[in-house]
């Protein structure tokens, strides 16, 4: 068997991986001396033995010492050590990555908790928002409208003809922080970076952008901006070039993932619906967030001894991502016996013109999500549609759930007023990057005298409170997405149903629930992603052939999460040999 890694457009083929006699892996590649230093796939750097060095024309090229990964990971992670600010941390991190994808990743795994912060959120928004201004590599592919006739040849440039796993994103939408133009690649890379620390090969990974133009006229009239001068192309425009793009990668890569990242909010939607036949596709903020959303809500009620039905859920957001998570809780409370109209009822949902209500003007993908006008009658509230405060009051909310992207929406009034309604109170705060989440944990925790549960979409430092130390969880989608992606590849899935997704939100949770329940935690610590992953991709592999979208795979019984693990990619150099 030998998969092929890169090629020069056309050409002979640069880099393969092939197995030896023992089936033991190697790459083979036509490149030599200083070519296979600057490819990150070939690049081992002080780790090429002398046997390499000779044959592959790397003589004097190399310190004369041969180095082992772990001391390139030692050497990398003491000059990350010396990087004084967030943004230099995640530029030395990229830099090493551009370098050498296995050292990047098994500096990562050596050091996942400390490392991801400036790699994902929250410093990935910094690196987004000032992308022109620091980054120099070029990493990844962009496409814009002006391409949209030649996408099949800007795709045959692509260095790898095995890719399974593509992240997309139109940069309309990033995180919490909206239309960032061309640095939105930067959030298809770093989570791409994610892939791989929770198992996927990163040669078989694609970031991309479809840089449709931005409306952020600070973009437009930067010197230094590199991507499209022109406002977004919106309507049929923007779909044909959402059209063209998938129909040219399906022919590029039929057996590729496509995973969906922050497109605007009725764009989400919409593109979800119109391709998830066209490839195996799903939507990161709106079903990647549901589950985890979810999953820590099922963990929460464990912990506490209620059920999911019984409770009251406000979400604050109606973007992808609060759209998302009110379907899946409905989903969820459904799968514990209500009907659509109870679970309905029970999920109440404010865009920022206050609580989605039957008959408002609203755009058509939030219309399902709208309360009843009989179910508020008797309200007390002040204006036509109920604020954040009087949604949570009169309708007795026990959870409370950011997704706006507005930092600091649940105050003190809020926090309190959902404290006085319920003994152990649910807040997720989930928007990212830090600096637009919700509320501050200290901050919910001080308000509810410590018995509120507490998660955010980032990462914060546990809290002390009146003796005793709470754990904050991280309520991200990088919980599930790796996992669906893992799942998806390796039950050779044509199509990503519902039924996957929500599957991925009940792995997560009984993993939570079987390793984590005494802590009270609603999520597991971020250095347990890859295990994480692997019980996720486990799940959704099952649930992929129940749907009759994929294949069991041979060996997978009868442990599959042990099956997941052996076939994850772990950073490590392999042979290189002259083809
Ligand atoms: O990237 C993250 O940290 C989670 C996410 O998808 C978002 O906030 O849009
Ligand atoms: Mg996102």
């Amino acid at each position: 068997m030998t998969g092929v890694v890169s090629r020069a457009s056309g050409a002979a083929r640069e880099v393969e991986v092939r197995y030896d006699a023992q089936g033991a892996p190697y790459l083979a590649t036509t490149l030599r001396g200083a070519q296979l230093l600057r490819h990150p796939l070939t690049n081992k750097g002080a780790a090429f033995d002398r046997e390499e060095r000779r044959a592959l024309g790397l003589e004097g090229l190399l310190p004369p010492a041969i180095t082992t990964l772990e001391q390139q990971v030692e050497r990398a992670y003491a000059g990350f050590g010396l990087q004084t600010t967030a943004l230099g941390r995640h530029l030395y991190l990229r830099g090493i990555q551009d370098r050498s994808d296995v050292i990047f990743q098994a500096l990562l795994a050596a050091h996942l908790e400390e490392l991801l912060p400036y790699v994902y959120t929250p410093t990935v928004a910094e690196a987004i928002e000032r992308f022109d201004h620091v980054h120099q590599e070029p990493k990844g592919l962009v496409i814009t409208y002006d391409d949209i006739e030649r996408i099949d040849a800007l795709l045959a440039a692509w260095p790898a003809d095995d890719v399974r796993v593509v992240v997309a994103t139109d940069a309309s939408a990033i995180l919490g922080i909206g239309d960032r133009g061309h640095g939105g690649i930067g959030i298809s890379i770093g989570k791409l970076s994610l892939y791989g620390a929770a198992g996927v090969d990163p040669a078989r990974t694609m970031p991309v952008l479809l840089d449709a133009g931005t409306d952020r006229d600070s973009l437009r009239e930067d010197p230094l901006y590199q991507g499209v001068r022109r406002e977004r192309a919106r309507g049929q425009a923007y779909l044909s070039l959402v059209d063209a793009f998938v129909g040219a990668l399906a022919r590029r890569y039929p057996r590729a993932l496509l995973q969906w990242e922050d497109l605007a909010k009725d764009a989400a939607i919409d593109v979800l619906h119109r391709h998830r036949r066209s490839m195996p596709s799903f939507n990161d903020d709106v079903q990647g967030t549901g589950a985890v959303a979810l999953a820590g809500l099922l963990a929460a009620c464990a912990g506490k001894g209620e059920r999911l039905r019984d409770q009251r859920v406000v979400i604050h957001g109606a973007g992808a991502g609060g759209a998302g998570v009110a379907m899946a809780i409905q989903a969820g409370m459904r799968r514990e016996g209500l009907s659509d109209e109870e679970a309905r009822a029970r999920v109440l949902v404010l865009d920022s013109r206050g609580l989605l209500i039957e008959g408002a003007k609203m755009e058509a993908y939030k219309a399902p999500l709208a309360q009843r006008r009989a179910a508020i009658e008797s309200w007390k509230i002040t204006g036509e549609r109920p604020d954040l405060l009087e949604t949570v009051r009169e309708g007795r909310a026990t959870v409370l759930i950011g997704l706006s992207g507005q930092a600091g929406a649940f105050d003190e009034t809020i926090v309190k007023q959902l404290g006085s309604q319920c003994a152990r109170p649910i807040v997720l705060a989930l928007s990212n990057p830090i600096t637009s989440c919700e509320a501050r944990p200290a901050d919910v925790l001080a308000w509810t005298e410590g018995r509120a549960i507490v998660a955010t979409g980032s990462p914060f430092a546990p809290v002390e409170l009146g003796g005793k130390r709470f754990v904050i969880g991280q309520g991200n989608n990088a919980f599930v997405f790796p996992g669906i992606g893992l799942g998806a590849m390796l039950s050779g899935a044509s199509e990503i149903t519902d039924q996957m997704v929500l599957e991925a939100a009940y792995a997560l949770a009984e993993y939570v629930q079987e390793r984590h329940l005494a802590s009270g935690a609603m999520y597991p610590p971020i250095r347990e992603l890859r295990e994480v992953s692997a019980h996720v991709a486990a799940r959704v592999m099952r649930r992929a052939v129940d749907d009759g979208v994929g294949t069991w795979p041979e060996g997978a019984d009868p442990d599959p999460v042990a099956f997941v693990r052996a076939r994850s990619w772990t950073p490590r150099h392999l042979p290189v040999r002259p083809a």
